[in-house]
C-alpha cells in the first residue's frame, strides 16, 4: 500500500482505496452500442467512430427486424471490427452470435441463459448480463460466468425505455468485491461520465451520445477521451 499524506486522506479519505483498485484495474473503455435501427451508409459511420479514438467493443444492437436481416447488415460491419480489432458483441440472441462467429453475446434477463451461452458460443466467447440495478442478479451472473456484468440506466435515455436507475456507488460496490468486469450504460454523455469512471466502471457503453453528436460519430468518440481517464 502506497503511504499518502495526511493532508491528502483528509481532503479525500476514500483517495487511497481508489488509488489501489485503480491500479488493479485497466483504464476505463468505451463499448459502442449500434443505433436501433440503421442504414446502408452505416458502416461510413461506424468507420468514422472508430477513427474517433480507442473503442473496446461495438454491440449490434438492432431492434425490431429479424436474424435474416440482421445477418445480412452485420456483414460488413464485423468485417471492420476485426480490420480494427474490436470485439463484434451481438444482442440479445445467442443463435445469431454463434452463426455470426461474433466475439461475444450481450444477454438481457429475458434473452436465455449465460451457461447456455457458453456452451454453444465456448470459452472464448465475451457473455455480457443485463443487471439493471442490482446486486442480486450481478453475483448471479458472474455465477453463471458471465465475463461482464451492466449495470444502468444511469441516466434519462430516449434510446430504450428504461425502469431502472442505479446510483454509481453500485459500481464502486461492485469493483471493491469483484475482479469481473463492469458495464455502466444508459444516457452516458461525455459531460456526464466522469461520475461512472470515478466509481469505477471498467466499460461505458454509449449510443446516442457517439450517433447523435452535432459534428458526427468520430467527434462523439474523440469527446469521451478526457471523461475516460480515471481521476483519483
Ligand atoms: C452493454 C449492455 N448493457 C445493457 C443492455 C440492455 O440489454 P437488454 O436489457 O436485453 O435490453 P435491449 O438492449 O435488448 O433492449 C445492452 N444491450 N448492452
Ligand atoms: C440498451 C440500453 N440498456 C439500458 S439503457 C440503453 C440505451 C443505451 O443507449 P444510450 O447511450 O443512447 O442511452
Ligand atoms: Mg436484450
Amino acid at each position: 500500500m502506497t503511504d499518502f499524506t495526511e493532508e491528502e486522506l483528509a481532503l479525500d479519505p476514500g483517495f487511497a482505496a481508489r488509488f489501489e483498485r485503480d491500479k488493479r484495474r485497466p483504464p476505463c473503455q468505451l463499448y459502442l452500442i449500434s443505433p436501433p435501427l440503421i442504414d446502408a451508409p452505416f458502416t461510413d459511420r461506424l468507420a468514422a467512430a472508430l477513427d474517433g479514438g480507442d473503442v473496446a467493443a461495438f454491440q449490434l444492437r438492432l431492434k425490431g427486424i429479424d436474424d435474416h436481416a440482421i445477418a445480412r447488415a452485420a456483414e460488413p460491419l464485423q468485417k471492420l471490427c476485426a480490420d480494427r480489432e474490436v470485439a463484434f458483441i451481438v444482442n440479445d440472441s445467442i443463435a445469431l452470435a454463434k452463426r455470426l462467429g461474433a466475439d461475444g453475446v450481450h444477454l438481457g434477463q429475458s434473452d436465455g441463459d449465460p451457461r447456455e451461452a457458453r456452451q454453444l458460443l465456448g470459452p472464448s466467447a465475451q457473455i455480457g448480463v443485463t443487471c439493471h440495478d442490482s446486486r442480486h442478479l450481478a453475483m448471479e451472473a458472474g455465477e453463471a460466468g458471465a465475463d461482464y456484468v451492466a449495470f444502468g440506466a444511469f441516466y434519462p435515455t430516449t434510446t430504450k425505455e428504461t425502469r431502472h436507475r442505479p446510483e454509481p456507488s453500485i459500481l464502486s460496490w461492485w469493483v471493491t468485491l469483484f475482479e469481473l468486469p463492469c458495464v455502466a450504460i444508459g444516457g452516458i454523455t461525455a459531460a456526464n461520465a466522469a461520475p461512472l469512471v470515478a466509481a469505477g466502471a471498467d466499460f461505458l457503453a454509449v449510443s446516442g451520445a457517439v450517433w447523435n453528436h452535432a459534428e458526427g460519430p468520430r467527434a462523439g468518440v474523440a469527446a469521451f477521451a478526457p471523461a475516460l481517464a480515471r481521476v483519483a
